[in-house]
Parts: C-alpha cells; sequence; structure tokens
C-alpha cells in the first residue's frame, strides 16, 4: 500500500524523508521487520520501541513512526513523528487492511468473566441461524470453519484487523470478539467500528496491572465511552457497575437483568446438572447449559441477537440448541458414579459462582471436593481470597497448582492457605503436582461425590518457568479414573 494512503486521516506532526513510497507491512516488533516494512516505536510495559528504530532499519524498515525521531537520521528513510503510536497504530492497520470492522457486524464483549462463554455462545447461535461469523476468544480464532490457535484474549490490533479482513473476504457477517482489560489500556481495539458492546461483570482481577480497583473500572468503561452513536451498548444492570459503564456512551443503551426490571429480563425457574428451565421475556425454553452465571450469558446473548435484528422466538431456538463451551462447567460421570466438573473459574468470583451453583444443585448427601491453584505472575490478592472461598464452600479441598509460570508453586500454595478461616483449617490439604492432587481427590471419593477442578477449563498445558507441558484437566481426569476403576 502506498504511504500516503496509509496515513488518511492519521494526526501527524512532522515528516522527515520521502513520504511518496510503498509500504510492505507494519511491524510493531523489530524482530520481524522485513524489506519495505513500516516499524512503529511503541513504549510497552518492560522496553521502549525506539530503541530499537536502527536495527529495524538494519532489517529493511524504509519507513518508520516514532514519538521521537532518533538522534541518527538516515536520509533514505521517512520518519514520521506523532504524539501516540500506540492510539496511532490502530488507525494505520484499519487503513493497511480496508477497514475491516466497517465491513461486518463487529460486537465486542467485556467483563471479568463470561467473555469467553458469551462470544462462544454468539459464534454458536448466528451458527445455529445460518451465518458464518469470525470469534477471537480466548480459547482460540474462528474464520467461519477455520480454526487458528490464540496467543491473547484480545490479540494486538495488527493481527486483529488481519483477522478481520480474512473474515471479510470469507463472508462472514459478524466477529465476535473478548475486549479484555490489558486491551482497552494497550488500545488493541483502537480505531476499531464495534456495533454492539456488551458488559458481563466486573469484580476483583488483574490489580497487579491495573493497580486499584478504581483504574480497573475506568479502563472497561473506556471501551463504552468510545462507541459512536449508531452502537448499541448492551449492560448487565444486576452488576453494581452495569449502570456506570455507560454513563458517559453515545451508543443506545440496552440492559439485561435478572433481579429487577430490564430490556431484556430472565427467569432460571429449574436448574440441574443437565440444565435450565428458563423465561426470557415471558418465553419459556430448556437449555444444556446449566449454573446460573450461565442465565447472565445467555440473556447477553439473546438481547444481542434481539438487538442485531431478530425476531426473538427464532433467537430462542436457536439458544435451545446451543452446546456447552469448553471447559466451562462441563461435566463427566465415572463408571463408578463420581461426577466430575470441569471449570475455567481462575478468579475469586468465579470460583464463587461455580461452587455457589454447584451447591444450589447438590442433595448435600454427597461431598463436594474442590481441586484448584492460582496461576503465577498474576494479582497476588486473588490468592487467599480463592483459599477462603474454595474452603468454606466445599467438603474438601485440594489446594494444587495451576499455571505456576516464573514463580514458586510452594509459595503460591502458600499465600492461598493464608486465606483459609481457622474453622476451615482440617477442610483442606496441598499437593502441589496437579495430576497428584486430582489422583489425591478421586481416591477420596465415593459413588455420587462431586469432584471440581477449576482454574484451567480448556487449556491443554501448564506453563511452568516459560515451558508449556502438555497438561490437559479433562484428558487427566479420564486417565485416572480409568486406573484407579472407581
Ligand atoms: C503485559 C502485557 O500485556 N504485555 C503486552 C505488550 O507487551 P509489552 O508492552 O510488555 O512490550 P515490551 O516487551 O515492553 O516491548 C515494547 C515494544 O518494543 C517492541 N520490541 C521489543 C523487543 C525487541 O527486540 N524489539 C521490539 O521492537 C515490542 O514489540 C513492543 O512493541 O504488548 C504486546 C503486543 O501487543 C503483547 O503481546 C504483550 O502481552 C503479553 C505477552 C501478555 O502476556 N499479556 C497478557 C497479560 C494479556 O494481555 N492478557 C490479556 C487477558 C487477560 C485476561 O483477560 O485474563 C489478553 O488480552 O490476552
Ligand atoms: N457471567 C458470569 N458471571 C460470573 N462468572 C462467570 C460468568 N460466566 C462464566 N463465569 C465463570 O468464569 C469462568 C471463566 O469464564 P469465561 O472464560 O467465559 O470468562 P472470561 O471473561 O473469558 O475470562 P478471561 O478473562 O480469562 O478470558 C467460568 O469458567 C465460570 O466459572
Ligand atoms: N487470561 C487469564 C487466564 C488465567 C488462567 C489461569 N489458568 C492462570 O493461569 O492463572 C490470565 O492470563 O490471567
Ligand atoms: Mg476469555
Amino acid at each position: 500500500m502506498q504511504l500516503i494512503e496509509l496515513l488518511n486521516r492519521i494526526p501527524v506532526l512532522e515528516t522527515h524523508g520521502n513520504n511518496n513510497r510503498e509500504v510492505s507491512g507494519l511491524v510493531f516488533d523489530s524482530r520481524k521487520v522485513t524489506n519495505n516494512s513500516l516499524y512503529i516505536a511503541m513504549r510497552g510495559t518492560t522496553v521502549d520501541g525506539h530503541s530499537y528504530i536502527a536495527s529495524s532499519v538494519e532489517k529493511g524498515a524504509k519507513t518508520i513512526v516514532c514519538e521521537e525521531f532518533p538522534t541518527h537520521i538516515d536520509e533514505n528513510i521517512t520518519y514520521i513523528k506523532v504524539k501516540d503510536t500506540s492510539k496511532v497504530l490502530g488507525h494505520l492497520a484499519s487503513n493497511f487492511y480496508g477497514n475491516p470492522s466497517e465491513k461486518l457486524k463487529l460486537i465486542g464483549i467485556t467483563g471479568t468473566n463470561g467473555k469467553t462463554s458469551v462470544t462462544t455462545l454468539l459464534f454458536d447461535v448466528f451458527k445455529n441461524l445460518g451465518y458464518t461469523s469470525a470469534l477471537l476468544s480466548t480459547v482460540e480464532i474462528r474464520i467461519g470453519n477455520t480454526i487458528i490457535p490464540a496467543t491473547h484474549t484480545t490479540p494486538d490490533v495488527i493481527s486483529i484487523n488481519q483477522i478481520l479482513a480474512q473474515a471479510v473476504k470469507e463472508g462472514c457477517e459478524f466477529a465476535f470478539m473478548e475486549v479484555s482489560s490489558h486491551g482497552i489500556s494497550q488500545n488493541r481495539i483502537e480505531g476499531l467500528h464495534f456495533k454492539i458492546a456488551g458488559f458481563t461483570n466486573l469484580t476483583h482481577d488483574h490489580l497487579d496491572y491495573h493497580k486499584t480497583f478504581d483504574e480497573y473500572l475506568k479502563t472497561k468503561k473506556r471501551f463504552f465511552d468510545e462507541l459512536d452513536n449508531t452502537a448499541i451498548a448492551v449492560t448487565n444492570i444486576d452488576d453494581r457497575n452495569g449502570n456506570i459503564m455507560l454513563q458517559n456512551t453515545k451508543a443506545k443503551k440496552k440492559s439485561y437483568a435478572l433481579k429487577t426490571m430490564a430490556d431484556y429480563h430472565g427467569k432460571l425457574l429449574e436448574v440441574d446438572f443437565n440444565g435450565m428451565l428458563l423465561n426470557f421475556n415471558g418465553k419459556e425454553f430448556w437449555t444444556t447449559l446449566t449454573g446460573k452465571f450461565n442465565v447472565y450469558n445467555l440473556l447477553l446473548v439473546f438481547g444481542i441477537a434481539t438487538e442485531l435484528g431478530y425476531e426473538q422466538n427464532e433467537v430462542l431456538q436457536a439458544i435451545s440448541q446451543l452446546k456447552r463451551v469448553s471447559g466451562r462447567f462441563e461435566t463427566f460421570k465415572s463408571d463408578g458414579g463420581i461426577f466430575f466438573i470441569v471449570d475455567y473459574a481462575h478468579t475469586p468470583d468465579a470460583l464463587e459462582n461455580i461452587l455457589d451453583s454447584i451447591n444450589d444443585i447438590r442433595t448435600k448427601n454427597e461431598r463436594l471436593i474442590t481441586v484448584f491453584g492460582c496461576g503465577g505472575d498474576r494479582d497476588h490478592s486473588k490468592r487467599p481470597e480463592m483459599g477462603n472461598i474454595a474452603t468454606k464452600k466445599s467438603t474438601l479441598a485440594i489446594i494444587t497448582s495451576d499455571n505456576p509460570r516464573t514463580e514458586d508453586a510452594n509459595q503460591i500454595i502458600k499465600e492461598i492457605e493464608a486465606g483459609v478461616e481457622p474453622q476451615n483449617f482440617s477442610k483442606y490439604t496441598s499437593i502441589p503436582d496437579r495430576k497428584e492432587a486430582i489422583k489425591m481427590a478421586i481416591k477420596f471419593a465415593e459413588p455420587k461425590d462431586i469432584i471440581l477442578v477449576a482454574g484451567k477449563g480448556h487449556e491443554t498445558y501448564q506453563e511452568i518457568n516459560g515451558v508449556k507441558h502438555h497438561f490437559d484437566d479433562k484428558e487427566i481426569i479420564n486417565e485416572l479414573w480409568k486406573l484407579m476403576s472407581k
């Protein structure tokens, strides 16, 4: 693409060099520069991309977008100064890929929990309605039937535009994407045109990155503040932050709730481990999804599909055919009658929700054994909270490792144990090896007992010191229960 064309609507402060050149690709990582690339220098959380300008030029970059010109200027190179490279990148990426977010209907979901669930359910509902869509989620990226592995919940803005452009090319009508707080804060959604934005809930997470809850809330709110007046914002008003999200938005405001009057109102009529009988806006239907939090997720799906112009009965028909999302309240029964639940709950709120949902359904004649840990290099403050919740709400908790990453697994476990209240000291044990911990749960369990394995859901690895070892909770459960033949 011609540089002039690429710079359309970009607020340039100063240019040095020839503006009349071809750009072969956009790159923000000097290690990925190829001949005729445009390298954009970004100030990151660990290093400043401005220090890689010279090495990008050496590798063949002919255009440099930066906030400060380097001291050494190469006369064969074009330097473009802008105020904020991280914001400009989004607009360059949109221009480079032909503004794909304007050519399909882009739906973004934000909130602490439920983003993967809601986006995946939306993708599946629209498949049931006969449409081809794209999905950008923590678990995977899908363009129609093509699956691409995901590295982030919200990818960088070049990748997003590249995926959306491919989706447009393949005739996708919709794209459903997760919008993480890291993504908003690092301008990974800059320049994208959202048709609908959905809010799930806001609780404790990522305070290692955002420092205070208020800053975390403001970051999420920015997503809604930046919508235009052709967009629609759908929010959960049972959540105390649901209305705050929409305080300053220009978008049309819509609400959903179970506890209060709302545009989309849901009621949970019956629930067991096989599914739920629900009533949405006066219409009853059955779903194989279970757990109260999934009523909220389905209600948001219902609200969004209705806002997109589909008839409510048609939407409910498509919703009632939905299957569970991988690693989200997935249930299995061993031949010996032990009931297993695998769930991605990795925050205090999610753990509390899944345990409350199980406790609401179970008869209490069985025992509930919870195997869980906390990820390393992430928010420390959630560790004791999760220790407290798991021991309070289970018959027995087995504290183990999640993804220790670069931390010592035993130290993480100690921080989790610190939150256990004295009256629950006899209700837990700690086994750092996750497979051994699951084995111990099966040894301890009797027929009809429930074992919840929480925190890793769909993940197929365990990350220890930068190495991802194959590890799949569902696979391990299957292997162990057969071996231990219960
Ligand atoms: C903490 C964090 O979010 N970091 C993200 C950030 O990288 P960074 O700011 O640390 O980058 P940096 O290393 O300081 O480098 C600064 C700049 O110099 C460039 N550079 C660097 C080295 C070099 O040799 N040459 C070079 O050009 C880098 O490409 C970058 O442009 O920008 C990168 C590009 O977009 C991201 O890949 C990276 O995600 C890291 C890998 C990550 O783990 N992020 C997680 C925490 C994350 O984003 N998670 C959220 C979801 C969480 C949730 O919902 O639970 C997500 O959306 O996935
Ligand atoms: N609406 C909800 N409210 C509260 N908890 C939920 C909700 N939906 C799912 N959960 C719980 O949170 C866990 C994570 O769900 P999901 O993966 O959908 O969230 P996410 O927002 O995508 O998380 P991440 O930030 O890691 O990408 C689930 O396994 C479940 O325990
Ligand atoms: N998107 C989340 C996922 C956490 C999953 C959990 N298994 C862990 O490793 O902490 C994060 O990167 O913080
Ligand atoms: Mg997710």
